[in-house]
């Protein structure tokens, strides 16, 4: 029969050139929602895989995207210490504080101007993301900064977040952060799901992901439309030289991680307070909820020498925008 012919050895290069080709189109359908292929094509692709592995069970690896949905219900979440803390970031609400936070910037590094790497700041739950040898093996929550909890088998269920880094000579250790949450399109489709099933209303996207996150099984995360976005790393072991926030999100864009499209550098407090304004008039037009910009120093030799006040660095701060009205409001769906 075929599988007769093509041999052991074979099939295993056939599940990883599989694996590898259904990781790219997951990246090219949730990440950069440009599919280059139709679904029929990716099923078909799926499938093989799946009657392979139904086959040959030994040739199941932990990245492959059959794994995705797997794994008992655990009767409560184990905790994780993070390598290295999940620090907090503080905040500036007033223009006044944009200009302390330059100034004191500036005086410490003794320059005239600063670089500062500047994005949204995501409303979701922050967690970290563990790869060895460029295989997705833990994800936690944020916890207290130092102990979180692990939720890597929901993690496992969300489509954006890769189960295997796209590189050849993969780090042997890679801690991605990020910010799990739920766009606005699909917070407004799972309520409007739960009203039919006539089950309780999530208040708003922030607490539909953290709700779909810490579910204990994972099957039931698997059918929550959670998303990711990366904004940092940990530790990196056998990563490339990175000298910058800006370098290191190229470098996640590139393993296929999720990037905010609408970071940006700019310098001195004028291009701090040009970024505010423009994400301030964005903002009802993204597609998830965001609750501010964070400003980062963005090269990582100045930012070391920054260093943190207590649990927060000095070189980072988010600029919130005035919270808004509850206005997630699910208008009446005349139910029949
Ligand atoms: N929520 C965000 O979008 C975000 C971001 N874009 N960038 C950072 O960088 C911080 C992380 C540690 C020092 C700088 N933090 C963010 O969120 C933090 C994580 C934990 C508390 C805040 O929500």
């Amino acid at each position: 029969d075929l599988f007769g012919s093509l041999g052991q050895p074979n099939l295993a290069l056939r599940c990883q050139q599989l694996r590898q080709l259904i990781a790219q189109y997951d990246h090219e359908y949730y990440v950069l929602d440009a599919p280059s292929v139709p679904d029929s094509e990716y099923d078909l692709v799926y499938r093989d895989l799946q009657d392979i592995e139904r086959q040959h069970p030994n040739l199941i690896t932990p990245d492959s995207p059959t794994q995705r949905v797997s794994g008992s219900a655990a009767n409560a979440f184990n905790s994780i210490t993070h390598r290295q803390a999940m620090l907090s970031l503080n905040n500036a609400f007033e223009d006044s504080e944009l200009e302390a936070f330059d100034k004191r910037v500036r005086e410490a590094l003794g320059q005239e101007q600063v670089e500062y790497a500047v994005e949204p700041k995501f409303d979701g739950l922050a967690i970290t993301l563990t790869y060895e040898n460029g295989i997705f093996t833990q994800g936690a929550t944020r916890g207290d900064g130092y102990t979180g909890e692990d939720v890597t088998h929901n993690l496992r269920t969300v489509r954006s977040i890769p189960m295997r880094l796209n590189c050849e000579n993969a780090p042997k250790l890679l801690e991605v952060r990020g910010e799990v949450l739920m766009f606005k399109r699909d917070f407004e489709k799972l309520n409007q799901a739960q009203l039919a099933k006539g089950e309780k209303l999530f208040a708003n996207p922030r607490n539909a992901a953290a709700g779909s996150l810490r579910q204990l099984d994972a099957k039931i995360t698997a059918t929550r439309p959670l998303s990711f976005f990366a904004y940092g790393l940990g530790v990196a072991d056998g990563a490339p030289a990175l000298g910058s926030h800006s370098m290191a999100m190229d470098y996640l864009a590139n393993l296929y991680f999720p990037v905010s499209e609408v970071r940006q550098l700019v310098m001195g407090v004028t291009g701090l307070r040009d970024y505010y304004q423009k994400i301030g008039q964005l903002r009802n037009e993204l597609p998830f909820d965001i609750d501010g910009v964070v400003y980062k120093v963005n090269q990582f030799n100045q930012q070391n020498e920054l260093g943190f006040v207590s649990r927060a660095p000095r070189w980072a701060i988010a600029h919130k925008f005035p919270a808004q009205e509850a206005l997630t409001v699910v208008e009446d769906i005349n139910v029949q």
